[in-house]
């Protein structure tokens, strides 16, 4: 028996996260979609970036040389404007945010994959998203995971790679570890999306996790 629809994702927040490649830009559009011919604002955003001063810090954080503690200083400034300027406001008028990545990306890349101390993250984790109701957190995380040597394997044509798209495969086994991380400590606000299957495949997955949810 199917629980009964629950209430649309009106005011919720949602982040999609993963390794570079793993498919995560190929679903945004479609969950973005199904939500909008149901009449739902849908505020869709990226980090880093979402605000034009984010956007400006996110294009030095991909292609400006810079040490962990930098890199990891300048994604939260931007995380804390777009916080304030774009995904609060949206949420407080009823709007679904739909965000490509967030904060569990620091985690799993400047943490896991560059070793920055995750104690100073979560300092500037809780620093930064320390809203009226407590820490401001993805509603809903859904973990696109994927083996790294594929991932690199669909990257090699597809576009010209960042600073991040540069490193190793080592490195990026690393990041997978940290998502994993992630999800382990925080089972109730992820959802495993196996992004080795086919895009169909990955696209049923998810609409089959959002309609248990009533979404
Ligand atoms: N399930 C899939 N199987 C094979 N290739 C895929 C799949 N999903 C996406 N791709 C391709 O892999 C590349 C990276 O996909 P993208 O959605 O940009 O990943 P991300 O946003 O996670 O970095 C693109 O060329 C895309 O067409
Ligand atoms: C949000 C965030 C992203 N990143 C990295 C991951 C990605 O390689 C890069 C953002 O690029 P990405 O999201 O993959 O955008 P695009 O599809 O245009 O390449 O920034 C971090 O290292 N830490 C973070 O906190």
């Amino acid at each position: 028996m199917s629980a009964a629809p629950l209430a649309p994702p009106s005011g919720r927040f949602i982040s999609f996260e993963g390794i570079d490649g793993a498919g995560k830009s190929s679903h945004l559009d479609a969950v973005a979609e199904r939500w909008q011919r149901r009449g739902l604002e849908v505020v869709r955003t990226r980090e880093p970036g979402g605000t034009p001063l984010a956007e400006t810090l996110r294009d030095l954080v991909l292609h400006q040389g810079m040490d962990a503690l930098t890199e990891a200083l300048l994604i939260f400034a931007a995380r804390r404007n777009h916080l304030q300027q774009c995904i609060a406001p949206a949420l407080e008028r009823g709007a679904v945010v739909l965000c490509d990545r967030f904060t569990d990306a620091t985690f799993a890349y400047q943490g896991a994959g560059r070793g920055f101390d995750l104690a100073v993250l979560t300092t500037l984790e809780s620093w930064v998203q320390r809203g009226p109701g407590g820490l401001r957190q993805p509603d809903l995380t859904l973990w696109f995971d994927l083996d790294p040597a594929v991932a690199a394997q669909r990257l090699v044509a597809a576009r010209t790679p960042d600073r991040f798209e540069r490193q190793d495969e080592a490195f990026f086994h690393r990041v997978r570890d940290g998502y994993r991380a992630r999800f382990e400590a925080q089972p109730e606000r992820f959802v495993r999306i196996d992004a080795s299957q086919s895009r169909d495949q990955v696209a049923v997955q998810i609409a089959a996790m959002l309609a248990e949810r009533g979404w």
